[in-house]
């Protein structure tokens, strides 16, 4: 494999504390030294903080040593940096070091490094390295270590932590007690479940991830040869998107979805899903409004086939014309905007034999009525697209006490058989065979009222092009590919126009420059 392949493939891995021990102890089982192993790591750690902290801008680094082999992978960054020319300060609270940390710390004391139980002399460092817990850390932290970390938090001081910020749960990414809050994380040879959980990101800064050749056979002999658990990377989005159409095609092959959205009195919602749909590609755009929306959404949306629906006083959907099949979609994106009172076209649609892409009101309506069961008997494939609150509603029992996004996923698509997407921070997709797929890569730009909307456009257009034409390509591969394309749309969008400036329209036009940028095709 080549060294890019190898990268993109560490890029797409993603392990648990448990799964990661397993590795390690079968590289230790062929006969790698532990200690030539915490080198390897060590001595790509310190080129990198020397790329990311050159002197002499950077100086003084002060070092926290844990009593694990985090403390040692510290301990040898330090002597490397120290030999570089770096200042080094040690802090160890703990008295009790495995034998290894012992060992490294005992040589830094006779090279003349001096080592503080208290934090108070490493005030003045330029720079902190947290090597105080790694993935080894199984409870809350408590004093005098927790307190420790509360004081360098205040410290204007950048903070480099090692493999995961201390105090940081491997899997769940929570805080236990209290955690380093950093301003890079260097993650060791795998990502860390932790580090992709909504709840972990204040204190993980700018990750990284640093490779010390593990060899593939042992990630595949742990995690399996398809893990089931994977990041999204660029190239398996890019792989999954429509990007090269047969020359010889017309419009109905390249897909026909119908969009069920808006109200009176969230007209907006219609129009941002319609352009999210509009930017995904799909041949044929049929938007269903309430009629009295049909006009305006004609104007902004000239190539649409606006479908006037009647509407019930309040300006909701109240049913879909009877010149409206919904088998003749290739799929039907259902929910912006309708309010709660469009429940009858919702539960129409439910019965429907086509691909269903299901957000917000259509979310609500569901758990309003307790139909999870419906979706048991759909024949067509769903794809269920709730935030936080709405997954709350849709299932409450798997929320209670949620505290790993994914595994609370994963157990929602198996209940509803459907693909769910939770939203957030860090998109988190599961099929019902527990497949799953976590973006890593977003903006909190896009934390605004209709961002949403466009990615339910989106993706109703993106799953009409897959079931308009027979393909390889999963519908798990679609969804991530179009919430990785949504999610590279709103990163673009706040680098030209800082993160205030992204609401849903603009980031609409987005869509295509941040495609065409990433597939370098065109130019903008
Ligand atoms: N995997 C790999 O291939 C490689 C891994 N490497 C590195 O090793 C790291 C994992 O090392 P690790 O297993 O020694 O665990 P680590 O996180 O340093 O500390 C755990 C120690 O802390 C203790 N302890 C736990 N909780 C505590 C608490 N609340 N308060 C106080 N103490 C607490 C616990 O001891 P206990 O008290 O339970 O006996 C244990 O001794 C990993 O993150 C990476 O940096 C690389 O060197 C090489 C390649
Ligand atoms: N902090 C954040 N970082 C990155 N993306 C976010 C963040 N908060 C929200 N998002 C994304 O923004 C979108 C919001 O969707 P949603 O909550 O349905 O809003 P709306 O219903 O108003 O359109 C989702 O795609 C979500 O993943
Ligand atoms: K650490």
């Amino acid at each position: 494999m080549s060294p890019q392949h190898r990268l993109e493939y560490l890029q797409r891995m993603i392990v648990t504390a448990a799964q990661m021990r397993s590795i390690e102890q079968r590289i230790f089982d062929a006969g790698m030294p532990i200690a030539a192993v915490m080198e390897k790591v060590s001595g790509r750690l310190a080129l990198r903080i020397q790329a990311l902290y050159p002197q002499p801008s950077t100086h003084r680094i002060g070092v926290l040593v844990g009593p694990g082999h985090n403390g040692g992978d510290a301990l040898v960054v330090a002597r490397e940096l120290y030999f570089q020319g770096y200042e080094i300060m040690l802090c160890c609270p703990v008295s009790r070091l495995k034998d290894l940390t012992a060992t490294h710390l005992h040589y830094l004391e006779n090279l003349g490094i001096a080592c503080y139980q208290s934090v108070d002399p490493l005030a003045e460092c330029d720079l902190l390295l947290d090597g105080l817990f790694g993935f080894g850390l199984d409870r809350v932290l408590t004093k005098p270590i927790s307190t420790i970390v509360d004081v360098v938090n205040e410290w204007d001081i950048p903070r480099l932590s090692i493999d995961l910020p201390s105090g940081l749960h491997t899997d769940t990414g929570q805080v236990l007690g209290t955690a380093i809050c950093a301003t890079h994380t260097l993650c060791l040879g795998l990502w860390k479940l932790g580090l992709l959980q909504d709840d972990a990101l204040h204190y993980v800064g700018q990750a990284e991830l640093i490779d010390f050749d593990i060899p593939l056979a042992d990630i595949a002999a742990v995690l399996g040869e398809m893990p089931s658990v994977q990041r999204v990377t660029p190239q398996c989005a890019i792989a999954a998107l429509p990007l090269v159409r047969p020359a010889s095609t017309h419009k109905y092959k390249m897909g026909h979805v119908l969009l069920i959205c808006g109200s009176r009195r969230y007209a907006g919602g219609a129009l941002l899903t319609g352009l999210g749909a509009r930017a995904s590609g799909v041949g044929m755009l049929s938007i269903a409004v309430p009629q009295s929306l049909k006009s305006a959404l004609s104007v902004q949306l000239p190539e649409a086939l606006i479908v006037g629906c009647p509407e019930t006083e309040d300006g909701a959907i109240a049913e879909l014309p009877a010149s409206v099949t919904l088998s003749s979609f290739n799929a039907i994106a259902c929910g912006p905007g309708l309010t709660t009172d469009a429940t009858a076209v919702v539960e129409q649609v439910l019965t429907s034999e086509c691909p269903l892409v299901l957000d917000a009101d259509g979310l609500n309506i569901v758990a309003h009525h307790g139909t999870i069961p419906t979706l048991h008997k759909r024949q067509a494939p769903t794809v269920l697209t709730p935030h936080l609150g709405e997954f709350k509603r849709l299932f409450p029992e798997i929320a209670d006490g949620m505290d790993c996004r994914v595994t609370a996923v994963q157990r929602a698509a198996k209940h509803s058989t459907a693909i769910v997407l939770l939203k957030g921070a860090r998109v988190v997709i599961s099929d019902p065979h527990g497949s799953v797929r976590v973006n890593p890569t977003s903006t909190p730009a896009l934390a605004r009222g209709g961002s949403g909307d466009v990615l339910t456009g989106l993706l109703g257009g993106l799953v009409a092009q897959k079931f308009a034409a027979p393909s390889s390509t999963t519908l798990l591969d679609v969804v991530q590919a179009g919430t990785w394309w949504h999610a590279q749309a709103g990163c673009l969008a706040a680098r030209k126009r800082t993160e205030l400036g992204v609401d849903a329209h603009t980031l609409t036009n987005f869509l295509i420059p941040a495609l065409a940028r990433q597939t370098q095709i065109g130019t903008e």
